[in-house]
């Protein structure tokens, strides 16, 4: 379960946010072997949050919501997997559609940008999902496979197994419409078909597949309910402590 900030939250905040999950899922008994809880907080935060974790031991993990294809040098305003990796973060999110619309990421950046990751010794979380006129056009699981080919494109099976995909269809995500369990399902299900093609059945199943798009504590469970839906990546649900933790104990 992942919780992408986005431009909220500044580092004071943080601190509260992660230290008010961090009660809250201990006061559930919540089994971190059981669910993943991720946090992925602006760049600014992530010291904050790491200190914080490191320090309470807490057995949340946290991420970041992009990555420069740079390894280091005259690149202004970027950062590098190398101080990401520095700071504890153990994923990175690639490609979200926000970032392939305000900042015209093609799959092939998208691809470079899962290759850092990887190379670096953290996982990706690789973003793919169509656009309303797509979807009504009835070409959206074509469009989230080409998708899905161009990113996972010269990765060994292994790769692919330790990276994570998260389908978000773009007219899902803050807008409080939420795909149905069968739409999510539908197209997390050819996704996993698409990479036993390109790989094999054992690679497809280790693939953890997330949904995402207006996911709540109140629609959490039904989609997790759909078996190629392993997890969710929560957007504006994830910025309040008890309405996240609620989400990540989804069969509480
Ligand atoms: O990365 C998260 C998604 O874009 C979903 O955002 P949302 O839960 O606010 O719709």
């Amino acid at each position: 379960m992942a919780g992408n900030w986005k431009m909220n939250m500044d580092h004071l905040e943080a601190i509260h946010l992660v230290q008010g999950l961090h009660q809250e899922l201990t006061d559930a008994n919540f089994d971190y072997t059981k669910t993943e809880v991720v946090v992925i907080p602006p760049f600014t935060d992530i010291r904050s949050v790491q200190t914080l974790v490191e320090g309470d031991e807490m057995g949340i993990k946290y991420g970041a919501q992009d990555v420069s294809v740079h390894e280091k040098g005259a690149y202004t305003g970027e950062v590098s997997a190398t101080m990401l990796k520095k700071l504890g973060v153990s994923y990175i999110v690639v490609g979200h559609s926000e970032r392939r619309e305000y900042h015209n990421e093609c799959d092939k950046k998208v691809n470079t940008k899962a290759r850092v990751a990887l190379d670096n010794g953290m996982t990706p979380i690789i973003c793919c999902g169509e656009g309303l006129e797509v979807r009504k056009a009835g070409e959206h699981v074509a469009h989230v496979l080409k998708q899905i080919d161009g990113g996972l494109e010269g990765f060994s099976a292994e790769e692919v197994a330790k990276s994570v995909i998260a389908y978000e269809p773009i007219w899902a995500i803050g807008t409080g419409e939420v795909a149905t369990p069968e739409d999510a399902q539908e197209v997390c299900a050819a996704i996993r078909v698409r990479i036993g093609e390109l790989y094999d059945a054992d690679t497809a199943a280790a693939t953890r597949i997330l949904y995402g798009g207006s996911v709540k504590s109140s629609n959490v469970a039904d989609i997790m309910a759909k078996e190629d839906v392993d997890g969710a990546l929560v957007g504006g649900a994830s910025l309040e402590a008890v309405e996240f933790s609620k989400i990540a104990r989804f069969d509480a």
